[in-house]
């Protein structure tokens, strides 16, 4: 079956904060994304709400409850206070746990496996007793996938920008072995496996063989890709990557 694909809607409201006001409609794209077929919708907000703020994230979950059975809500972000309240707040379907380093543009790296199991369990503990699926944001490596599995999260997400990377020097093949082989290890330690970060047109079609992938989010490709094509078409042509 095919990786659902989760549409990182942050870029739009990167777009929106440009200028203040309310364009482009950040419900209006979503309302696109989903009437394109997108069975996901995935925000990071951050602390500084550069782009996604807490009222866009209540305002989708809003949108997107009528659709709840089809439609899944993916809030992605650091462990901090009021983000952890944001999802207390919506109860998404799922909570994807992100470390953050001080100053970053966009995420670099996914949770090292020495962060402290017992911290990080008790808030995934809690998310899950709300009824929200929790996925931890790791680097394709054995170690991490481990420690996800200890720290007792449902998911993982593989941070792809080293894949991209390689795929765009020519090594994708070379590449996605070791991220096969932590999503083979991801699936006999009873983990889903989700996927994100710089995916684009180019690398997905060999990415989206990995094995036991649940889901992609993809945010900054596919809403530059909608510039020339538009944002229904641009999902479409996602979702038909994902089916090849
Ligand atoms: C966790 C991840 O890979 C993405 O969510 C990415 O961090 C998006 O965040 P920005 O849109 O702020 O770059
Ligand atoms: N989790 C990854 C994500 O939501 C989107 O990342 P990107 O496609 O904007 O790099």
């Amino acid at each position: 079956m095919a990786a659902r694909l989760s549409v990182n809607v942050n870029k739009v409201a990167t777009l929106r904060n440009a200028r203040g006001g309310d364009v482009p409609s950040l419900i209006g794209a979503v309302r696109t994304i989903v009437a394109a077929g997108a069975p996901g919708i995935t925000v990071h907000p951050r602390a500084d709400e550069r782009h996604i703020r807490a009222a866009d994230a209540r305002a989708i979950a809003a949108e997107l409850a009528p659709l709840r059975d089809r439609v899944e809500f993916n809030i992605e972000g650091d462990p901090r206070p009021d983000l952890l309240a944001m999802v207390e707040e919506l109860r998404p379907h799922q909570c994807t746990l992100v470390p953050v380093r001080p100053g970053e543009i966009t995420s670099q790296a996914g949770w090292p496996p020495d962060t402290s199991r017992a911290e990080l369990g008790a808030i995934v503990g809690h998310l899950q007793a709300l009824g929200v699926r929790v996925s931890l944001f790791v680097d394709a490596d054995f170690a991490a996938v481990r420690w996800a599995a200890e720290v007792g999260a449902q998911r993982i997400e593989l941070y792809t920008e080293p894949y991209a990377q390689a795929h765009a020097a020519g090594r994708g093949e070379a590449a996605i072995a070791r991220f096969a082989a932590a999503a083979e290890l991801a699936y006999e330690l009873g983990l889903g496996v989700n996927a994100g970060h710089d995916l684009d047109l180019d690398n997905l079609p060999l990415f989206s063989h990995l094995p036991h992938l649940d889901e992609v989010s993809i945010g900054h490709a596919l809403i530059s890709h909608a510039l020339f094509v538009g944002l229904d078409r641009a999902v479409r042509d996602y979702l038909g990557c994902l089916l090849q």
